[in-house]
């Protein structure tokens, strides 16, 4: 990359923050300011240098505006004439897609920001190539007309300095810059004041944050930006961090392609944030691997789904497919439903010995010699070298599908060998010999073609199958759990949801599946080992990086270690790193969410949180659904979101209660639109659907209840509680849960 221009760091003052007084009042902000956050400047103490220094940045920002104006009119332009210089129709389409799509990007979010922070190196040795220079850093990169940058991509190799440099590291910087901006809905971001950190000047502290320290690697030293940012109310759905990523977080964005890592994070330590700017991170660096191979990123629920889907784009990334494992898997409707036995033994790993054992009775071993008529010849293969074929290729442990095909390649070249002795035979004549009947008879008798679908109907509908399949592996209880009542053809079966993953993981015993160069799996820990499979046999040549929290496990047949998970995950070496920062749920919050970990039997770094300011509530209460409403309508005199969250059973009722008292409610499934209307900012959620949301005031109501509920209760209340960013509110009218009591 050419090296931006390098220009004079003129106006510099040592103070750390600057806002004019003529943006006190900012409407919606970007990252959010309060007038205490920003050092009032004493005019005797320069203003004047700063007005200009502010002044200078506006010229800096009306010159990079200028030059994304022209990017978007010459995207435009040649997106409309693109169809007519393209040589032929598909370049034509081709190009005049790609133009279009480049001219949308650039005109999709005209009121953000189009940077975020300014890096002036020093000129010192530690500062490299870099010496002396300036750059800014933004979501994207941007160049003037003559190609001199004036924005680098927060993923641009430099960019890192940005989220890794400290006052003990300062790596060549000299001050970095954080700007303040304030967007209005169909107006430009207004650039309204900027912080500053002397990483190598003299030792200019900001306040440190209160509350409770820190982990080691976070700054200690925390930006007020940043301070602010982590603190604003959530409205709508999830964003981007890239302004505030922090140190711990970039290691792991910015790990090479070829690592596959395991984050092991408490609730709100940013883990879906890290994963998905990884995604991102890796799309800009390893782009033409990873634009053949592809990136993926699994959630728990399109919930969830919904939420971050934002991020990405955001980030300018559009081409990465998000999807929940079950939709990937969707090869058919779901129309059945198992027993919670039954889901559990398909669920479980042996499942894939009896398929394969079930797959591999298809063979049968020749017992009589090839004969292939060939014009005036006949030629043939002994029974023998046949049988000796078959053994080989089993041994290979190729796909089933790919041994067939194997097989045949083989046995043809058998008979090539001996029309050799006669004649040159030619592609044609092996064309013709791979599909002659007595060739293809034969592998339909030795190696019999196998659908997925037919594989399993048959062994979950005929019982001498999976008994054959099964002997020694599930016990006789289990395959009666699992078996149909009576055979049925795969075309006509209802396949639960749980057959579709026996379906996955037979096809991918017949053959490879597509596979990406990336997975990101979010809430990793609720995996079962079949579930992983599916995820492992996508990524054999890729890398993985897996998120998640055994603390907040939850399914039936959750992981209770990571290297158990890795293993059947695919990537048994990948190293688990922990994130210990918290950076949604406020200290009192978590303080009472971590009591629980003593009961969740769980081996898990406890979270710290950066936040002191948030609120907790618990209050036992006579009449649940008056309560609820009370509580609701005093919280919606704050910004932000709110959710009720209870058991499936309880959560009619207060919704009918909110109903009735005139507050309106987003329904769970709808929960995550990110709906910011007065109508959309409570939510009532079952605690089933809460995983990875955060409203800023949460409602959790009868916790004895969201514990009695399930057989992992307490982990599921464990992930509720977590869902706060600013105020938890806990009503009870039973006892609270042992660990929650005072
Ligand atoms: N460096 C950061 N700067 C600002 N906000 C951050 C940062 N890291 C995380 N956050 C915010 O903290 C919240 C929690 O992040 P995220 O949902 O990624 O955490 P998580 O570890 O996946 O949580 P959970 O396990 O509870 O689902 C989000 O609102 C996210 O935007």
């Amino acid at each position: 990359m050419a090296s931006p221009d390098t220009r004079p760091l003129a106006h510099e003052r040592p103070e750390n923050h600057y806002r004019p007084e003529k943006h006190d009042q900012p409407e919606n902000h970007h990252q959010p300011e309060r007038p205490d956050d920003h050092h009032q400047l004493d005019r005797a103490d320069g203003l004047g240098g700063l007005d200009q220094e502010l002044a200078s940045e506006h010229r800096y920002l009306s010159a990079a505006r200028a030059a994304l104006d022209h990017l978007i009119q010459t995207a435009r332009m040649r997106a409309a004439t693109g169809a007519d210089i393209a040589g032929d129709g598909y370049t034509a389409e081709t190009l005049g897609r790609m133009l279009r799509g480049q001219a949308k990007v650039l005109t999709e979010e005209p009121g953000s920001p189009l940077y975020f922070g300014r890096l002036d190196f020093g000129t010192g040795p530690e500062a490299g190539d870099h010496g002396g220079q300036r750059y800014y850093i933004g979501r994207r990169h941007l160049a003037d007309q003559a190609g001199t940058p004036l924005v680098l991509d927060w993923r641009a190799p430099v960019s890192r300095v940005f989220y890794q440099a400290s006052r003990t590291d300062s790596q060549g910087v000299r001050v970095r810059r954080r700007f303040g901006w304030t967007t209005r809905r169909n107006r430009p971001a207004e650039l309204t004041g900027f912080e500053d950190e002397h990483l190598t000047g003299p030792d200019e502290h900001l306040p440190p944050t209160g509350g409770q320290q820190p982990g080691p690697d976070v700054a200690s030293e925390l930006s007020r930006l940043v301070q602010a940012e982590i603190e604003r109310p959530r409205v709508g759905p999830m964003r981007d961090i890239v302004a505030t990523i922090q140190p711990e977080q970039d290691r792991l964005v910015r790990a090479g392609l070829d690592e596959s890592l395991c984050v092991q994070g408490a609730p709100g330590t940013g883990k879906t944030a890290v994963g998905l700017h990884r995604a991102a991170y890796l799309l800009y660096t390893y782009q033409q691997r990873l634009d053949r191979a592809g990136v993926l990123v699994l959630g728990p629920n399109t919930a969830f789904l919904r939420y971050v889907s934002g991020v990405l784009p955001a980030l300018g990334e559009v081409d990465i497919r998000q999807s929940t494992l079950e939709d990937l898997l969707a090869r058919h409707p779901v129309r059945g439903e198992d027993s919670t036995a039954a889901v559990a033994v398909k669920h479980d790993v042996r499942m894939a010995t009896v398929l394969r054992r079930a797959l591999y009775a298809h063979l049968v071993e020749p017992t009589e010699p090839l004969t292939v008529p060939d014009g005036s010849f006949r030629w043939r293969v002994s029974t023998e070298t046949l049988r000796r074929l078959v053994a080989e290729i089993r041994d290979e442990e190729l796909p089933y599908g790919l041994g067939r095909e194997r097989l045949r390649a083989r046995t043809v070249a058998m008979l090539q060998r001996h029309a050799e002795t006669r004649d040159t035979p030619g592609a044609a004549w092996v064309r013709r010999m791979s599909r002659c009947r007595p060739v293809t008879a034969f592998l339909d008798a030795v190696w019999p073609a196998v659908r997925p679908e037919d594989l399993v109907a048959s062994v979950l509908g005929d019982p001498a199958v999976l008994a054959r399949a099964a002997d020694g592996v599930l016990s006789v209880d289990e395959q009666a759990t699992i078996r149909w009542r009576r055979p049925v053809k795969a075309r006509s079966a209802a396949w639960t949801s749980a057959d579709l993953l026996l379906v996955d993981e037979a096809a991918g015993l017949v053959e490879r599946p597509e596979g990406f160069g990336h997975i990101v799996v979010d809430e990793a820990q609720d995996l079962s080992p079949m579930q992983c499979r599916a995820i492992a046999r996508r990524n054999e040549h890729g890398s993985l990086t897996v998120l998640g929290d055994l603390a907040q496990a939850t399914t039936p047949w959750a992981a209770r270690t990571w290297a158990e998970q890795l293993v059947h995950l695919g990537k048994p070496n990948a190293p688990v790193l922990p994130l210990t920062t918290g950076f949604r749920v406020p200290a009192a919050v978590l303080d009472l969410a971590n009591r629980l970990l003593a009961v969740l039997d769980v081996d898990v770094p406890r979270a710290r949180s950066l936040r002191s300011d948030g609120q907790l509530h618990v209050e036992r209460v006579a009449d649940l659904p008056a309560a609820t409403v009370a509580t609701v309508r005093s919280a919606l005199r704050q910004p932000g979101s709110v959710a009720v969250i209870a058991t499936d059973r309880e959560l009619p009722r207060l919704a009918e209660a909110l109903r009735s008292a005139g507050i309106a409610t987003t329904a769970a499934d709808t929960a995550a639109t990110g709906r910011t209307d007065a109508v959309g900012r409570v939510t009532v959620l079952p605690a089933g659907l809460a995983k990875g949301l955060e409203y800023d005031h949460v409602v959790v109501v009868e916790p004895a209840d969201i514990v009695a509920a399930e057989p992992r209760g307490a982990h599921r209340l464990y992930v509720v509680l977590t869902r706060a960013v600013s105020r938890l509110d806990i009503l009870h009218s039973r006892d609270l849960p042992a660990p929650l009591e005072r």
